[in-house]
């Protein structure tokens, strides 16, 4: 049954362009392509609400049809083609070729969504191809039309020797010895065309199926093509597939430890390793590796990481080479949503809760490209390294990119993992995080906001959101890093903000809604959800009075006319009045923050410290925490553990603080001065995920 899409469904059409035609006008596009091969390349991002399954089935299961069968904008389900190519690609966003079937009938092949280490991300001329259930659509021109294969395992490459060609598309093996393919394979590994290399091994291997020797030495060649490739599982299987029995077996031992590595399975690539340098205890490269796989697994077991390295190193390249630490964490599912992630022990304020190398993140800063770098990525390891599939797979997709999962994805149909692109789509958009460089640089003034990777942290990703979190994220290149904003009970869920929060609840509760389709029960939202619609517009409508008034005079070089600072006093009280006292009971006031930082910033600029420290501590309230007295003895880390359950950490708790150390010198209060540092000090280490001197506020 052939299934119409969008627009009503069309017959077979009375006219397409010609084979000539089509040639013609592809000619030309090649002209203009872009050959240099660091041109990037740009992404066709899937739209969810186009969204349809990938094929699940063999293409020996389907109906083949010839290409005049073809009905535009049509899923045809139950059938296929086959089809060669009979020009070289035009490579844009995606892969577009000339195709002709057994019977002559030509068309335009459009593949998406191939990783650059498939042949199919450029289309080899002569190749020939088969498309499951393809997609057919108009381009716009009358008669012109096109394949449009959106999922990479939609089509899948045949060997020259498969039964299922039909006779006119034959070729023939353009080589025939296994020597020949080998050479030929070596040939193309020289030039660096991995994947061709691959593909040339595969049909040396096919070629000399009696010969266990030859076969042992074409997997090692092709165990190090795919590592260089980063199919890691292929790598190890081959790697695997080489050993012969001898002490020579060491290589395939060592290629093999690599691959598990590559894979972050540290503890298997240990195993690997240790029986590589078990049959050659005295080479260097192995015991190299050896030692770095020991370092993984130490920090894996104990959480222990030299942050300051760390920084240090992102010079060198952001995939930070570190073993995720998350043995103190587990998922489970939630009272709110599926599941989450919950602490399997005791957490005091401040410690590390876990430690997560990112399982997909590509080094793409730029605002404009980093989400559809990251689909690339997220598709291509579904591609490459199925044994990943499963993690990713499992995460929540949001419930139109649910809807299309056949339940197959991940698993092999034809040789290759039937990949759903529009799955992929709705588990990087409802998972992925925004990623600077690095938490402790972002918190420099001078840092241009949104410059930020976008990325995928498998186990992060389990944590629920709330607006007063107990847990608070910091990436340094590719690692993830979750510490304690408070005192965390074994058996807690451990929360998150996905976002920072805005503070009108109504505003907030939208985007959330929007973005990830919950609305936040956290003890905020409740508290607030408590507050009669009248009060929440009062404070909409003092909160819009404050911030003209704020915005018109920004405390910055100039001093700001007493008059402004009494106006900007008057409606602050009165915002704060506003706020019913048994709703806010141990809550943040987050619409109270914008206008107390503002009067910090304005009495510090006419050296009122009396003043400072007053708003100082309002800003410490807003945030929820229980702001210490002068007359108390406090320990500066008790503001953390005990302010109760609803705090908000934010860097600008660790700015207030500082402040208010500053205004408590000048006024002589030296201790009280020192104790505010020591709080900053430590917030500053729960926002930045490292222990930093608080100097890089200041650049
Ligand atoms: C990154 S996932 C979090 C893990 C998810 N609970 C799971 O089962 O995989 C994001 C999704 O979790 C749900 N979610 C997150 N926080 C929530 C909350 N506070 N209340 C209700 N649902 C929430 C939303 O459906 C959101 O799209």
């Amino acid at each position: 049954m052939a299934a119409t899409k969008g627009a009503a469904k069309a017959a077979v059409p009375a006219r397409r362009l010609t084979k000539e035609e089509l040639v013609k006008t592809h000619a030309t596009h090649l002209k203009k392509q872009n050959n240099s091969p660091n041109a990037p390349r740009p992404v066709k991002q899937p739209v969810i609400s186009d969204a349809y399954p990938a094929s699940t089935k063999s293409i020996r299961e389907l109906e083949i049809i010839p290409l005049s069968e073809l009905q535009p904008e049509t899923h045809h389900r139950g059938k296929g083609i086959i089809v060669r190519a009979v020009s070289p690609p035009f490579l844009g966003a995606g892969a577009v070729s000339i195709v002709e079937d057994e019977f002559g009938n030509a068309d335009k092949l459009a593949i998406y969504n191939q990783p650059d280490s498939s042949i199919l991300s450029a289309v080899p001329e002569g190749c020939v191809v088969a498309v499951k259930e393809p997609y057919y659509k108009n381009n716009g021109a009358a008669g012109d039309y096109m394949i449009c294969v959106d999922h990479p395992s939609d089509v899948i490459l045949l060997r020259f020797t498969d039964p299922i060609i039909p006779e006119a598309l034959r070729l023939g093996p353009l080589l025939k010895t296994a020597d020949e393919w080998k050479n030929a394979g070596d040939r193309a590994f020289i030039e660096k065309d991995f994947p061709t290399a691959v593909f040339c091994y595969t049909e040396a291997l096919e070629a000399a199926a009696d010969d266990a020797t030859f076969q042992a030495a074409i997997y090692a060649k092709r165990a190090g093509t795919n590592l260089i490739l980063g199919r890691y599982d292929a790598a190890k299987a081959d790697a695997l597939a080489s050993r012969t029995g001898g002490p020579q077996d060491w290589k395939a031992y060592f290629t093999a430890g690599r691959a598990a590595y590559g894979l972050c399975n540290y503890a298997e690539s240990n195993t690997l390793l240790t029986t590589a340098l078990d049959l050659q205890p005295s080479n260097p490269a192995i015991q190299k590796e050896h030692a770095r796989c020991q370092a993984r697994l130490h920090e894996e077991a104990t959480g222990e990481y030299d942050f300051a390295a760390m920084h240090a190193s992102l010079g060198g390249g952001v995939h930070l080479d570190r073993g995720s630490f998350l043995r103190h964490t587990r998922v489970a599912p939630s009272r709110h949503h599926g599941r989450g992630l919950f602490a399997t022990r005791d957490f005091a304020a401040g410690e590390l809760v876990f430690a997560e190398k990112a399982t997909l993140m590509p080094n793409q800063y730029e605002p404009a490209r980093a989400s559809a770098a990251l689909f690339a990525l997220v598709v291509r390891q579904l591609c490459d390294n199925p044994s990943l599939a499963g993690a990713v797979l499992a995460l929540h997709a949001g419930e139109a990119a649910d809807a299309v999962r056949t339940g197959m994805e991940g698993a092999v149909v034809d040789g290759v993992p039937v990949v759903d692109v529009f799955v992929v789509e709705g588990i990087r958009t409802k998972n992925c995080f925004s990623a600077p460089r690095s938490t402790l640089e972002d918190t420099r003034p001078s840092v241009p906001e949104g410059w930020a990777a976008k990325g995928l942290w498998v186990h992060a990703s389990r944590m629920n959101h709330s607006c007063v979190p107990n847990t608070m994220r910091s990436f340094v290149g590719d690692m993830l890093i979750s510490r304690a904003t408070r005192d965390i009970k074994e058996g807690e869920e451990l929360f998150q903000q996905y976002v920072p929060v805005k503070a009108l609840p109504d505003v907030r509760n939208e985007q959330f809604k929007k973005g990830w389709g919950f609305e936040c029960e956290c003890a905020l939202c409740a508290s607030e959800r408590r507050s009669p619609e009248a009060m929440l517009a009062k404070r909409k409508e003092l909160l819009a009075a404050v911030e003209k008034l704020c915005n018109k005079k920004l405390p910055g070089k100039e001093l700001v006319p007493d008059a402004t600072i009494r106006a900007v006093d008057r409606l602050a009280k009165q915002l704060e009045d506003a706020h019913e006292p048994d709703v806010y009971e141990g809550v943040p006031r987050l619409t109270l923050i914008y206008p107390c930082n503002w009067l910090v910033a304005a009495h510090r600029g006419r050296k009122n410290h009396a003043k400072v420290v007053k708003y100082a501590l309002k800003v410490l309230r807003n945030f929820g925490f229980k702001v210490p007295e002068e007359s108390e003895a406090w320990d500066p880390r008790e503001m953390y553990a005990k302010s109760g359950d609803a705090t908000l950490m934010t860097v600008h708790v660790v700015a207030a603080l500082r402040t208010l150390a500053d205004a408590y010198k000048a006024l002589g209060h030296d201790e009280m001065a020192e104790r505010c540092i020591e709080a900053a000090e430590f917030g500053y280490m729960i926002v930045t995920g490292s222990k930093n001197d608080l100097t890089t506020l200041d650049k």
